[in-house]
């Protein structure tokens, strides 16, 4: 998997070499690519932005810098396997199913918005070009793309076959198929007693079976509790 971020902080990404996401590019599983917007720019301010057609607040980041990365990125050719991702408050929310999708792409291109965003005709032309996924990690607002292009490579890179040292850890994870996209339940270990706080008994019981329904009751009441939207879908189980 060939991972490019386009930004004008491409330093964000340098992080990417000391994480997790680090240990797969040595391992030869991702390639990580993250290019300055600036360096397709020509003049002599190195100018990424202008001010907003029809008026308002703020500055919109021109088209023509990344017309001319893509060209030179991605190509001038169609190819619907290659992924471009548009991170934006406006965006549709980014769910496990869709790192899911995603961990199985050979090409992902993240596009790094910054000021009040990119001129639309930017996405306009990469849907014409590509696959292309405007999303949003939740109901708040950052000041640019590359943090949640972060986020999203490495919810994106731990589920790469060969990733992760003990793939069936991923199946018990929150919103994972294996945990009927329910929340993780609350995790023990050692000590047992500790600031007068106990493990649950049942789970030094050594009763798989008690332990196993134990955790799924615990998966309902907190999906209840903290995530009632998650209950009516068709992959909780729970009604
Ligand atoms: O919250 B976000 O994920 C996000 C993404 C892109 C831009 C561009 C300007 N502000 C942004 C915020």
């Amino acid at each position: 998997m060939r991972l490019d971020y386009l930004s004008i902080f491409p330093a964000y990404f340098d992080v990417l070499d000391i994480s997790l996401v680090g240990k797969a590019a040595i391992n030869g599983l991702v390639e990580i690519h993250a290019h300055d917007l600036r360096d397709w720019t020509h003049d002599r301010h190195r100018t990424v932005d202008d001010t907003p057609c029809g008026g308002g607040a703020g500055m919109v980041m021109k088209p023509d810098p990344w017309g001319e990365a893509f060209d030179e990125i991605i190509g001038t050719e169609s190819d619907p396997s290659v992924h471009v991702i548009f991170p934006a408050p406006s965006g549709t929310p980014f769910t496990q199913s869709a790192a899911a999708e995603l961990s199985s792409a050979q090409r992902i291109v993240f596009c790094c918005g910054r000021y009040e965003g990119i001129d639309h005709r930017v996405i306009d032309y990469a849907r014409s070009m590509w696959t292309v996924h405007e999303v949003s990690l939740g109901d708040y607002v950052l000041n640019g793309g590359e943090v949640a292009a972060l986020a999203i490579t490495e919810a994106v890179v731990r589920l790469v076959p060969g990733f992760m040292g003990n793939p069936e850890s991923l199946a018990e994870e929150s919103f994972s198929a294996g945990q009927d996209g329910l929340l993780e339940y609350p995790l023990f270990t050692r000590p047992v007693s500790w600031r007068g706080l106990d493990v649950p008994e049942v789970l030094m019981s050594g009763h798989h079976g008690r332990i196993a329904s134990w955790r799924r009751d615990e998966s309902v009441r907190l999906t209840r509790e903290r995530r009632p939207d998650l209950t009516d879908s068709d992959s909780s189980g729970i009604h």
